[in-house]
This record gives structure tokens, C-alpha cells and sequence, in this order.
């Protein structure tokens, strides 16, 4: 099956980051990974979906230089990763999983740890340590000892650890699993703020919602295969799962003619009036198509109090178990 492979504005202008030509991975009896290519921009929150066993793991210990695979390359910009594993384990960090048994240790002496590991110069570890707490917001848990940590914080100091030796790149693997919503928002922001700090980050996860609300760029896998990979937006569009628009209306009487005015438009389908003044939509265009609408509705005078797109969330679980079920029929 060829997937559907949607260019992302970054990868336009800009050379991927990483290039993943061909990957197969076959364990003793089992096709892992088959012939996956895919494009990572620089700079992005790249997401991989897959139910359980599509292969994300795998794939992200490819990328992170862990496992070879057995057939195919990957290329961070110039240089293949089975290459020079060591030079790619430094540009990238990994957060596993499952959370190991942790030592006797608290916060901050864990950190100083794994700094030590990376080869980092005993007098810098200090100064490291208490940037990346304050970075995941555990500077008051500097001494409290691991194990007493809760799973939201033991998550963030995982994540601290992947980040000791300042990696380019940022590979999480089900971040999220676990995390209670409050956990989970704060880890949203956390990757937004790393995405802002110029580092590139992938995540997996098989709960579409947190994928959606956080990534730039997904791509779906099942069985191993890639079903399709881009941009959020173009992929929820490609897929059929379109965008949502909701308008408000001072006034109820202009309702109708909203409505009417509405019928005309080509990207909008499925009109509602779920309440008063209150207009619902499924629209499939662009953000200029988008920006049209609404100026042709100010033009012809209707008093509109908000105007607002929806996306992702919902509608992506749609997509996703549309697209999934499609595929394990074909
Ligand atoms: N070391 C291994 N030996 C044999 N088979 C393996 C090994 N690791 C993974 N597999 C198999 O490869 C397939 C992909 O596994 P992988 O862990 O990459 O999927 P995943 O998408 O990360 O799943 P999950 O969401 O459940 O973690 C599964 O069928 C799994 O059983």
C-alpha cells in the first residue's frame, strides 16, 4: 500500500532534519517496521500514531540510534544513522516508555548522574542540573528523593534527563501515558517551550487527543506500515475529517439570511443552527478561503459577535479510526 505522504510548509523550504528512507525492521517473526519513508522538518512537534503494536517503538529507537534496521537508512541531514550511532546518540535525547527502577537518589543527584554519563565536566553539572529542574519545574523537588516523586513529576524529570547533553532533537516515546489532565497540559506546554528553544521533537502516543492538541506535524502507523504523514491540518483535510466553523449572531432575525448566504459557499457543508443565533458548519478550504467567508459575511451587513474555526481534537479520533479500520479491511 503506498502512503499518502502530504508536504509540510517546512519541508518546502527547508531540508528535513531527518530522512527515513525504506526502514523495514523484522524481529524473529514479526515485520516491525516495513518500508517506511518519511520526512521530518526541522523545528517541528512531529507526532507518531499507531494503536499498540504499530511499530512506534521501534521506530523511535531506530531514529535515536538503539536499533539497527534491517533494511533501509536513516539520515540525520548529512550523515546515516547505523553509520555513526555514538555522533547521533549525542544530537539526540530519549525518553523510553516505561520508567526504569530508580536508585537511591534524589532529583538533582539523578541528574548530576546521567550529566556524568554524558561526559559532562564535573563543574558544569551544577549549573546544568538546576537549569533543567527549573526548566521542568521541579527547583522545589531539587532534594526530595525519586521514588517519592509523583508520576507527572517523575515523567518531567525523565524528560529533564533526556535533555542533560542538550540534544538537537527530542524523541519521547507515550509521554503522556499516565498523566492525569493537569499533568498533561503541563507537559504540552513543556514541549511547546522546547519547540521554542529550536529543538525538534517527536512523540508517539495511541490516544489521538493529545497528539492532536500539541503536534505540528503526525504521521499515522498500523502494522507497521505508514498510513499517511504531515502537517495536522492537511492531514485531518485529506482524510476527510475537514475543520468545524462556528458563527455567532448578535441577532437572531439574521440567522436565516446568514444561512442562506452560506449555502452558496462551496467549503461548507452540513449547515446547523444548533441554537439561537448560533451557526455550526463543516468546512473542508483553506485559512484564505476561510478569511473570505467571513469578510463576505461583514460586507453584507450581518451583525457577528464571534467567528471561529475548530479543529483537531475530536474530529482527528474520528479520522484516525476511520483511516485504521479502512486499512485493516483492505
Ligand atoms: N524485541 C522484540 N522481539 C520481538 N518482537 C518485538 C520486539 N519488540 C517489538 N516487537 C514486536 O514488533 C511489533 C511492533 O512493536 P512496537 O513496540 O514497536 O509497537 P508500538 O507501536 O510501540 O506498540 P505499543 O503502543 O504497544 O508500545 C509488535 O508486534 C511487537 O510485538
Amino acid at each position: 500500500m503506498q502512503p499518502m505522504v502530504l508536504p509540510s510548509p517546512a519541508t518546502v523550504t527547508t531540508e528535513p532534519l531527518i530522512k527515513i528512507q525504506h526502514v523495514s525492521k523484522r524481529y524473529r517473526n514479526t515485520n516491525a517496521l516495513r518500508d517506511i519513508s518519511l520526512e521530518i522538518p526541522r523545528g517541528t512537534i512531529f507526532g507518531l500514531i499507531g494503536p499498540n503494536g504499530a511499530g512506534k517503538t521501534t521506530l523511535l529507537r531506530i531514529l535515536a540510534a538503539l536499533l539497527t534496521p534491517s533494511d533501509g537508512q536513516v539520515w540525520f541531514e548529512q550523515q546515516e544513522v547505523t553509520r555513526a550511532p555514538a555522533i547521533i546518540q549525542r544530537k539526540v535525547g530519549y525518553m523510553p516508555d516505561f520508567f526504569g527502577v530508580y536508585p537511591d537518589l534524589t532529583s538533582a543527584e539523578y541528574l548530576e548522574f546521567y550529566a556524568g554519563i554524558h561526559g559532562i565536566p564535573r563543574q558544569k553539572r551544577a549549573g546544568i542540573v538546576n537549569d533543567l529542574l527549573e526548566l521542568v519545574e521541579l527547583s522545589s523537588k531539587r532534594d526530595a528523593m525519586v521514588e517519592t516523586l509523583s508520576r507527572g513529576m517523575k515523567q518531567r524529570l525523565c524528560l529533564a534527563r533526556a535533555l542533560v547533553h542538550d540534544p538537537e532533537i527530542l524523541i519521547l516515546d507515550e509521554p503522556a501515558s499516565g498523566l492525569d489532565p493537569r499533568a498533561r497540559v503541563e507537559l504540552r506546554e513543556l514541549v511547546r517551550t522546547l519547540q521554542g528553544m529550536g529543538k525538534t521533537v517527536l512523540i508517539s502516543s495511541h490516544i489521538l487527543l493529545e497528539l492532536a492538541e500539541m503536534c505540528t506535524d503526525i504521521a499515522i502507523l498500523q502494522n507497521g506500515e505508514l498510513i499517511i504523514a504531515g502537517d495536522v491540518e492537511k492531514v485531518i483535510r485529506q482524510l476527510g475529517g475537514g475543520r468545524q466553523i462556528e458563527i455567532r449572531l448578535l441577532d437572531n432575525a439574521r440567522v436565516e439570511d446568514a444561512v442562506q448566504h452560506l449555502k452558496n459557499v462551496t467549503d461548507i457543508q452540513n449547515l446547523t443552527t444548533p441554537e439561537d443565533r448560533l451557526i455550526q458548519a463543516d468546512f473542508s478550504g483553506d485559512d484564505q478561503a476561510l478569511h473570505h467567508i467571513l469578510a463576505a459575511l461583514i460586507n453584507a451587513g450581518l451583525p457577528i459577535v464571534s467567528f471561529a474555526p475548530r479543529s483537531g481534537g475530536g474530529r482527528l479520533e474520528e479520522v484516525f479510526l476511520n483511516i485504521t479500520e479502512r486499512n485493516s479491511q483492505s
